[in-house]
């Protein structure tokens, strides 16, 4: 089963990866998790690239590698255990691409966007998808203090942008859309409902 967690920075996809490892840890369940751009020696070296170059990077560079990262992860990590049966929990997947580097950036259009995700996954698809939905405003507020990377100094406008695409993608069925302004607890819960209805 592959769970992937989405929504902009902020908005608490670490914060419930970690409560949902708590989870399956207590009912005795093997899990893996990764997460994008990273996962890999070679995906993590783009990372670096993708959110710590200070060099000027142009967007359909940018595209080409978060996509790269993804190539890497999927056929090294992900396609194995999947075909094992078992359990991947993905913080990001090629929905970021589509909100960030579609709806954000316009680096192409979203059909050839569309495309390139699939050739980068292998046409791996999740199987449930969580979007914490929240406003950029109290995003970037909770984010305030720490040292922002090259994605996150991309100012409100973008993120308004990417909050759309977002918004948009979530309208497939594979999607749970959850209010990331409730306590985590509650939030939880939510993801909680949504994998055990998976599971059985
Ligand atoms: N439901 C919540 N309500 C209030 N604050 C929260 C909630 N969930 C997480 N936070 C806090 O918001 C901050 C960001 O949370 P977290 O690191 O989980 O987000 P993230 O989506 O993984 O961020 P990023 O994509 O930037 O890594 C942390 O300080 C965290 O404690
Ligand atoms: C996979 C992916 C990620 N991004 C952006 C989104 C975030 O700003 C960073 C990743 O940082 P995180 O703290 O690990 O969430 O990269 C993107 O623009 N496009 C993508 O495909």
């Amino acid at each position: 089963m592959l769970i992937s967690f989405e929504g902009i920075d902020g908005c608490g996809k670490s914060t419930q990866i970690e409560l949902l490892k708590t989870y399956f840890k207590k009912i005795n369940t093997p899990f893996s998790v990764f997460r994008e751009p990273g996962g890999t020696e070679i995906s993590e070296k783009i990372r670096n690239l993708l959110l710590h170059e200070t060099d000027e990077m142009n967007s359909v560079t940018e595209l080409l590698l978060f996509s790269a990262a993804r190539s890497q992860l999927v056929s090294e990590e992900i396609s194995p255990r999947l075909k094992k049966g078992e359990i991947v929990i993905l913080d990001r997947f090629y929905d970021s691409t589509t909100a960030y580097q579609g709806y954000g950036r316009k680096s192409a259009e979203l059909s050839q966007i569309e495309t390139l995700n699939s050739l980068a996954t292998h046409q791996t698809v999740p199987d449930i998808t969580f979007y914490l939905r929240i406003d950029p405003e109290t995003a970037s507020k909770r984010t305030d203090g720490g040292e922002k990377d090259r994605m996150e100094r991309a100012g409100d406008d973008f993120f308004k942008d990417v909050c759309d695409g977002y918004d948009e993608l979530s309208k497939q069925e594979r999607f749970e859309i959850i209010d990331a302004t409730q306590s985590p607890e509650m939030i939880h819960q939510q993801i909680l409902k949504r994998v055990k209805k998976k599971l059985n």
